[in-house]
């Protein structure tokens, strides 16, 4: 089955099952069963194995999945077996706690950030000095830049967007709260920290209505 064909359902349960993975990994776990599998994530065995299916199973019937190998072929579906450059448009408060963040770990290197405000400039997080935007376009001629994170205000994050598509860049993590509107070459991924509040809001508010599901678990 060509990837294409992979509902996006499943390509955003592969990163739970790489965490868990990765958790029986450094508890030096070799093998393990999709019951067993099932029974840690609280999702249906059936689901796992239809999963995985998807990319060509991974395991032997009777005998399981070999863990180190599914976290390897997981992380290289999702594209985690490169270093990818990344860069943060944005150093205040949420620029400069993600660019504090050890997104190393899963293969990403923040290599840049960037923002208008001259008293930022020169400070250096995680080794990474703050630069002034108006060297980004350079910057970007300069480096492969995988991701660039919008961590600038609302105003200011869909021409800065548009920029960066017409400079190359193919990959957005966008935390400004706002829809992007770019041209379809360019991945968008849009981080609302404040709608996943509001669903555990509703979820608070009708708990005990509706029972939490296998499914909802996945869909977290
Ligand atoms: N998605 C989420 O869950 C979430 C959570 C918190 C904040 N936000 C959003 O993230 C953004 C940043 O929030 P914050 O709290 O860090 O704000 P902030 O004011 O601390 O930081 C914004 C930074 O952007 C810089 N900036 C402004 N215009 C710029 C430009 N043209 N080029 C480069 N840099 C520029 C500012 O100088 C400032 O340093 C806002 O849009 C906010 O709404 C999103």
């Amino acid at each position: 089955m060509s990837e294409r064909e992979i509902s996006s359902a499943v390509i955003r349960r592969l990163p739970r099952y790489y965490r868990y993975l990765g958790e029986l990994l450094e508890n030096n776990v070799v093998r393990i069963s999709s019951k067993e599998l099932s029974i840690r994530m609280k999702v249906t065995a059936s689901q796992i194995r239809q999963d995985l299916n998807n990319f060509g199973g991974f395991g032997q019937q009777g005998y399981g999945y070999n863990v180190e190998y599914l976290h390897d072929e997981i992380g290289k579906i999702l594209g985690l077996d490169a270093t990818q450059n990344m860069i943060i448009i944005g150093a205040g408060n949420l620029g400069q706690a993600l660019a504090n963040y050890d997104f190393d770990r899963i293969g990403f290197k923040v290599i840049g950030i960037f923002d208008i405000n001259p008293r930022l400039e020169g400070l250096a997080v995680r080794g990474v000095e703050i630069q002034m935007v108006d060297t980004l376009e350079q910057f970007i001629k300069d480096h492969e830049i995988h991701v660039a994170t919008l961590t600038v205000p609302k105003k200011q994050a869909r021409s800065i967007a548009k920029q960066l598509e017409t400079w190359g860049i193919r990959a957005i993590w966008n935390f400004a709260p706002t829809d992007l509107h770019l041209s379809e070459d360019v991945c968008v991924k849009n981080v609302h920290l404040d709608e996943s509040l509001m669903t555990l809001s509703y979820n608070l508010r009708h708990r005990g209505k509706e029972k939490y599901s296998y499914k909802s678990y996945m869909e977290d």
